[in-house]
């Protein structure tokens, strides 16, 4: 697993994928400067007037539902209905699942154009599957382990890739599991730091047709970059410009020695 990783990290340096975002306010900037440190090119674009070309153009597709609202809603069903008629990869960021009634209803519309990859904390993920828990907003305020069995139920019943991240990543697809146990306590405390996960599982799913592997890639990568950052942190204003840093220096040797994973 790790050599594979290690190469799909050096695929993407080498053919820098074009990655479309319809995020939020909040991480914009973090997460465009995110994939231009790691060597991949972002694009933010939701008018209706331009959504569906933009898609033709790019390698993948990130949906984000951070900051919603009903024109962006609409943006991003168009611009998912046009990536699956491409076979383009699309990653769902279902940021705050369960916390309103209008978030839990947009994630439905979104996963009945059945996303390539779905990445979220554990709480986000158990709120997907239809656990019926009390989402604290956009923080997780449960274990990622503790949703391992709602990503299987998930990944099976939406065909795709799902990813909980936290203390442990876990990557689920099928009856596949992988999980990393990189990064730093530290990374949860930088607004928009899952949000820039699922930016570079973006970029990954953009050069790699294994998108178990493009994910694991991705979420190796960010965390390894992510406890390299924090060794040089004081905190975490510190960390997210170290974070930058750590990604753009990052090479596949220091890769190699640091990842922690198992599958
Ligand atoms: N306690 C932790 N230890 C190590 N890495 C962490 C920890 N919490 C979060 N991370 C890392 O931070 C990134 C964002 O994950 P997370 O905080 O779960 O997302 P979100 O911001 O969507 O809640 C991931 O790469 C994850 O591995
Ligand atoms: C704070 C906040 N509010 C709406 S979107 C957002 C950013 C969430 O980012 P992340 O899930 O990556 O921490
Ligand atoms: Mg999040």
């Amino acid at each position: 697993m790790k050599e594979s990783i290690n190469q799909s990290f050096k695929t993407l340096r080498e053919k820098s994928p074009l990655v479309q975002s319809i995020t939020n306010y909040v991480v914009m900037n973090n997460t465009a400067n995110a994939l231009l440190s790691l060597g991949a090119s972002p694009i933010m674009a939701h008018a209706k007037s331009e959504v569906m070309d933009m898609v033709s153009i790019v390698n993948a597709l990130v949906i984000n539902i951070g900051t919603l609202d009903e024109y962006w809603v609409e943006s991003m069903l168009m611009a998912v209905e046009k990536a699956n008629q491409l076979g383009k990869p699309w990653v769902l960021d279902p940021v705050g699942a369960g916390a309103t009634r209008y978030r839990n209803e947009t994630i439905s519309e979104l996963l009945k154009h059945k996303p390539s990859i779905i990445r979220g904390n554990a709480s986000e993920i158990l709120s997907l599957a239809d656990v019926n828990i009390q989402s604290r907003g956009v923080d997780s305020s449960h274990g990622s382990e503790e949703a391992i069995q709602a990503a299987f139920s998930l990944s099976k019943e939406i065909g795709c890739v799902v990813c909980i991240s936290g203390e442990k990543d876990y990557i689920v697809e099928g009856d596949k599991l992988s999980s990393l146990a990189n990064g730093n306590a530290m990374m949860a405390k930088v607004t928009g730091m899952g949000c820039t996960a699922s930016a570079i599982v973006g970029a990954f799913a953009g050069v790699e047709n294994d998108l178990f592997l493009a994910t694991t890639s991705a979420m190796a990568v960010l965390g390894v970059a992510g406890e390299i950052a924090a060794e040089k942190s004081k905190g975490p204003g510190t960390l997210q410009l170290h974070l930058y840093d750590a990604l753009y220096n990052l090479d596949g040797e220091e890769l190699m020695e640091r990842i922690k994973v198992e599958s």
